[in-house]
């Protein structure tokens, strides 16, 4: 079974049921849901389905034959490893589940009486499989196969920034980018100026804290030449530079109160007068501020002026912290592992859970450039094939640890029954299922551990 990868149509579910139609119920509760669905009963069918169309996950209950469940698994796993395999069966073991988990299945439990009952499984199955897909892209764009660079994150609030950005970008308002430092503000401006009509013209960013209001008025308006001393020829400035495209603002909440009124004045006139000039130069800009500061706070502090806030914020982007969407940091930890493994030419394939936990612990005040430069380093100090905590700063040796289980969903937490139920098979699948030694691991004794087991359909 050799699908065709370029051409195979992709869709959400594949119900294969092959255990007397124990999951009847299933496709119309997940098509409820919103779901796209694919039934199939019997063996041919699948072969036929899966030959033709890649799903994100397939849910089969299959009679008692290990070896049927192996042989789908191996088969979907060879062709689409981002495909999450979700295996029924109406006296699932200990045993069975850890085998299946150790070949790649998402997970392996009990037939439920209720067909319902899968249904958040299968979308927890599913997210993990987008997260796959996205990867997959990624790697895409890192060997330059796309021309865009990726806004990277699929948490509910950066979905609905890019929704936002998609929105907004072709409007050619102002808008004002708001959000910590490292959040990406200035690469939101450049997606801004990308999916405008303006994209074919030039994108220019200018820091508008780095300058005394001198030097910035000559920055953005440009001289005539004999304007002060040093200034031998006429030099066009920012505003010149971008005519027809963008001008990026940075840090908009440090620019000096007299260049603010200097600054509004060319929003209103639309043209600029270069400094020891008279001349007015029309300029047709689309203007983009960003800022770290609240800037209404500042209007009401006195140190920005409230007519030049009101002409910026004619559109506001809010930029979330990291801390605010760490479930987006696992994305983050694997892009600029491939980024900085590729540039550096290192053979890194992952890196440990607990390194991935200290890092969704952390709360990183410099937000995507702090965990940036983290990974590069790590991967500069790596020396085998995955990254491990003594790669990362002192700091985070004995830090509190996230478990990376424990913030897949989109919106928040797991249940902690859910978190200790995969933690416990986790533990079991890395002892080779020797309940003695993950009992000692767990901090519990054989017969609670045999309790929890049985709590959580998983008796051996
Ligand atoms: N969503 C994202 N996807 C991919 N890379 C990102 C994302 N957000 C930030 N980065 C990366 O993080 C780094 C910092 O981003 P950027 O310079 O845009 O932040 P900023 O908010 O403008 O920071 P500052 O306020 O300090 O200027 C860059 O290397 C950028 O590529």
């Amino acid at each position: 079974m050799q699908p065709n990868k370029d051409n195979a149509a992709r869709s959400d579910v594949l119900v294969v049921d092959k255990d007397k139609d124990s999951l009847a119920g299933l496709p119309a509760v997940l098509r409820e849901a919103g779901l796209q669905v694919t039934h199939v009963k019997s063996h041919d069918e699948t072969r036929a389905t899966l030959s033709q169309m890649d799903f994100s996950v397939v849910v089969a209950a299959l009679e008692e034959h290990h070896a049927q469940k192996q042989t789908l698994l191996k088969v979907i796993k060879s062709n689409t490893p981002e495909t999450e395999v979700v295996l029924v069966s109406r006296s699932a073991t200990v045993d069975a589940a850890v085998r299946a988990m150790q070949m790649g299945a998402f997970h392996y439990l009990p037939l439920p009486e209720n067909p319902a009952d899968l249904v958040i499984v299968i979308q927890k199955a599913l997210e993990k499989s987008l997260l796959q897909q996205e990867l997959l892209e990624l790697r895409h764009v890192l060997r330059g196969q796309q021309a865009m660079p990726m806004l990277i994150g699929k948490s509910t609030k950066m979905q609905a920034l890019k929704r936002e950005i998609a929105r907004v970008a072709p409007l050619d308002c102002t808008v004002l980018i708001q959000g910590e430092t490292g959040t990406g503000k200035e690469m939101v401006a450049k997606m801004l100026h990308r999916l405008s009509l303006r994209s074919g013209k030039r994108f220019l960013a200018v820091n508008a804290g780095a300058f005394n209001a001198e030097l910035l008025a000559n920055e953005l308006f440009g001289h005539e030449q004999g304007a002060y001393t040093g200034a031998q020829r006429t030099k066009a400035g920012v505003f010149e530079a971008t005519h027809q495209g963008t001008l990026l603002l940075d840090e908009i909440g440090e620019m000096p109160l007299g260049m603010q009124v200097q600054l509004l004045r060319v929003l209103q006139e639309r043209t600029v007068v270069r400094v020891g000039g008279t001349e007015e130069i029309p300029v047709d800009v689309r203007l983009l501020a960003a800022t770290h500061r609240d800037i209404e706070r500042e209007v009401e502090r006195g140190r920005f002026r409230q007519d030049l806030f009101y002409r910026l914020n004619v559109f506001t982007l809010h930029l979330p912290a990291l801390r605010e969407r760490v479930d987006d940091i696992p994305l983050f930890c694997h892009y600029f592992l491939e980024k900085f493994a590729t540039s550096f030419k290192k053979d890194i394939t992952g890196m440990e859970d607990e390194v991935l936990g200290a890092l969704m612990a952390h709360p990183f005040p410099g937000n995507v450039r702090e965990l940036e430069n983290l990974i590069e380093r790590a991967v500069v100090l790596c020396d085998g094939p995955t990254i491990q905590l003594r790669h990362l700063p002192q700091e985070f040796h004995n830090a509190p640890v996230m478990s990376p289980h424990a913030a897949q969903t989109d919106e928040g937490l797991l249940p902690l029954a859910e978190v200790e139920r995969r933690h416990i098979l986790a533990v079991l699948t890395s002892v080779q299922d020797n309940k003695g030694q993950a009992a000692r691991i767990l901090g519990i004794d054989r017969a609670t551990l045999w309790r929890k087991l049985q709590r959580y359909g998983l008796e051996a």
